[in-house]
């Protein structure tokens, strides 16, 4: 069906790089953490006080959030996960699902049904919202949709201002959307993450709506939190549903021949391919929700009434920058279309050759989309896969192909975290590899984020991430690789800071990327290859045009130069400019980081 909306405003960061860059202003972002924290705090899992403990590195740098969490998990406890001695989130919430099947299916429908969105922002290809749409049609009722804002759950999720301003904005233009189907998008705020079932459990009941659906995130006091909720729902008369709806191939469907979890990305890649081919129901597109019956803005008229919140104090952009981010991130479901359109027309068949370079801008820049649930990964393999000629997922154009199996990593790695939960709870995936000995090093932690080490790739990248908030893959990989291995700075810093700067964060991905660069995760880089950030620098940004983008110092630094300035005679021109030198040596670096991760992983490399 076509879609209505006309896009706001001109596309986001590729149409506008390399044009208008001069000015630019950074987002208004917390500071690099300091190392630094004290104080009591709740621990929600024993509901207990305890202290900070200050003798462990993790809790001193506030890389552990102790408001929300407790401590990181034991290596004894991962190896119990991984000998299947404790069942796992999502196996947990699957049992009582099933276990309480019947007895939902038992409940009789009531004034209305309800879908709660949450990452899956979007009334297209929403197969939550399609199940609830039908269960409210079959019963002549009314469909009401529900958003629930917590300032805590952000805190806790290290959601970025500029993601909060994207999921707000969206939740706008979601409203006139449904408002024209005559259904209501009602939004309300829970202070408190923990408050959000008996918010949602008193909502239903206000109401008196018996079915709730919706779509299941895969972190794990997320898949608690639905746990309890089919349960406490049950208790009321209430049938909660959860669906799979942000991955193409649930978690749990693709196993080795052993019937273990893939950890290797290229055999799970190619049972992804195939379980999809022999599925092709997975690709198939939701329904759209059609009209409320016509009496529902009588029945539920104060519904319609509410408006979406501003952004809670704690993400909370400048209005400065919300005004940019609004040109650059134009939000919601049919800019996200159209942007998958124009790349598939104009750009994929060159994806596979131009990827990796990040002046190219060939990648389609949906991250933010698929991450806030404005398009499906559903919608973008299915509708790549009909631009290829040969209607399938592998075979035929090199680019199609390619970009597919980059939006299955999103999958991979959702079946990562679902798997081995302790990855949600600061420990690598490799959990043995906790025993490197990392550096705190305050100075070197804030050069980084601040984009000021004197290695201009990795100052440019940083930079567009502070500007923007987003980075190129090939970057991400970049800085990701500097700072565990040239800084040795534990990589859980870098993974927190992304979270609060990237406007597509999303937990596994981001997980799954450092835990890759660091070498610390699944189907990592060996931890002897090391990235040397002059060399990907010469090889992926050939002519620097994207140091000069983002590193005002060095815009007059001419050739090859601007690679390495202090290196290589326009040592001037930064020193006049006021970039930065090196504030570390590439090669007694990369010494460093093999010695400290042999010694710290012993010679367990597997
Ligand atoms: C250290 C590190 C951290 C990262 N953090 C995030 C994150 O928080 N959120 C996020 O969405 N991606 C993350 N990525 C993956 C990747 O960098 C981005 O998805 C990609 O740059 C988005 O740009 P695009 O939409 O143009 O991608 P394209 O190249 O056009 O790819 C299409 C889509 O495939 C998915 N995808 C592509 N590469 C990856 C990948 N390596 N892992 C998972 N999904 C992928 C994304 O949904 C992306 O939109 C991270 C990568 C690294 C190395």
């Amino acid at each position: 069906m076509p879609l209505k909306r006309k896009t706001l405003s001109s596309a986001p960061y590729a149409d506008s790089a390399g044009t208008k860059s001069n000015k630019r202003s950074k987002v208004s972002q917390p500071a690099p953490q300091a190392f630094q924290r004290s104080g009591a705090t709740h621990d929600n899992l024993s509901g207990g006080h305890r202290q900070f403990d200050h003798s462990r590195p993790e809790e001193r740098s506030g890389i552990v959030q102790r408001e929300f969490y407790p401590p990181e998990m034991s290596n004894e406890r991962c190896a119990m996960y991984n000998a299947n001695e404790i069942p796992r989130p999502i196996e947990v919430l699957e049992g009582t699902l099933v276990n309480t099947a019947a007895e939902r299916a038992k409940i009789k429908a009531g004034g209305a049904v309800v879908h709660w969105f949450k990452r899956d922002l979007r009334l297209r290809d929403n197969r939550g919202l399609s199940l609830a749409a039908a269960k409210a049609k079959e019963n002549g009722v009314p469909l009401i949709c529900i958003f629930l804002v917590s300032p805590q759950d952000y805190q806790a999720h290290l959601t970025s201002a500029s993601r909060v301003d994207f999921e707000l904005r969206t939740l706008k233009i979601m409203k006139e959307d449904l408002a024209a189907l005559d259904i209501p998008l009602y939004v309300d705020t829970v202070e408190k993450k923990k408050e959000a079932p008996s918010r949602l459990i008193s909502l239903m009941e206000s109401w008196g709506v018996k079915h709730v659906f919706c779509n299941l995130e895969y972190e794990v006091d997320e898949l608690r939190r639905e746990e309890k909720l089919v349960k406490m729902c049950l208790d009321k008369g209430i049938a909660f549903e959860a669906v799979h709806d942000d991955v193409v191939v649930q978690p749990g469907a693709l196993r080795t021949g052993q019937g273990k979890q893939y950890a290797v990305y290229s055999p799970w890649y190619r049972a992804w391919v195939a379980y999809i081919h022999a599925h092709p129901e997975l690709l198939q597109e939701s329904e759209k929700p059609g009209k409320n019956p016509s009496d529902t803005r009588n029945k539920f008229a104060g519904l319609f009434k509410g408006e979406v919140p501003s952004a809670p104090s704690n993400k909370r952009l400048s209005p400065e920058d919300q005004k940019r981010f609004e040109q650059l991130w134009p939000a919601g479901e049919h800019e996200a279309f159209q942007r998958l359109g124009r790349f598939l027309t104009e750009k994929i068949g060159r994806y596979k050759d131009t990827r990796n370079f990040p002046a190219a801008m060939s990648t389609a820049v949906v991250s933010v989309h698929h991450s806030a649930g404005t398009l499906a990964a559903r919608t973008s393999v299915r509708m790549a896969r009909d631009v290829n000629s040969t209607k399938k997922l592998d075979g035929g154009n090199d680019g199609i192909k390619g970009w597919i199996s980059e939006v299955a990593w999103r999958d991979f790695y959702k079946h990562v975290l679902t798997n081995w939960p302790y990855v949600c709870m600061y420990k690598p995936f490799k959990y043995k590899y906790t025993n490197i000995e990392w550096e705190y090093n305050n100075d070197h932690f804030k050069a980084w984020c601040e984009g000021k080490t004197g290695f201009p790739i990795v100052d440019a990248s940083m930079r567009q991430l502070n500007t923007i908030g987003y980075m190129h893959n090939r970057c991400r990989m970049i800085v990701a690789s500097f700072l565990a291995k040239d800084l040795l700075l534990d990589w859980r810093l870098g993974e927190r800071y992304f979270m609060e700067h990237l406007i597509d964060g999303d937990f596994a991905s981001n997980n799954g990327g450092w835990g890759f660069s660091a070498s610390t995760g699944v189907d990592p880089q060996p931890y002897f290859r090391i990235f040397n950030p002059l060399l990907q620098s010469e090889k992926f940004d050939v002519d620097g045009e994207y140091i000069r983008k983002w590193v005002e110092e060095l815009r007059d630094v001419e050739g090859k130069a601007v690679h390495d300035p202090y290196g290589r005679g326009a040592g001037n021109i930064a020193k006049k400019n006021g970039y930065p030198k090196p504030i570390v040596e590439h090669s007694q670096c990369r010494d460093r980081a093999l010695a400290r991760y042999k010694a710290g992983i012993g010679r367990d490399t597997a």
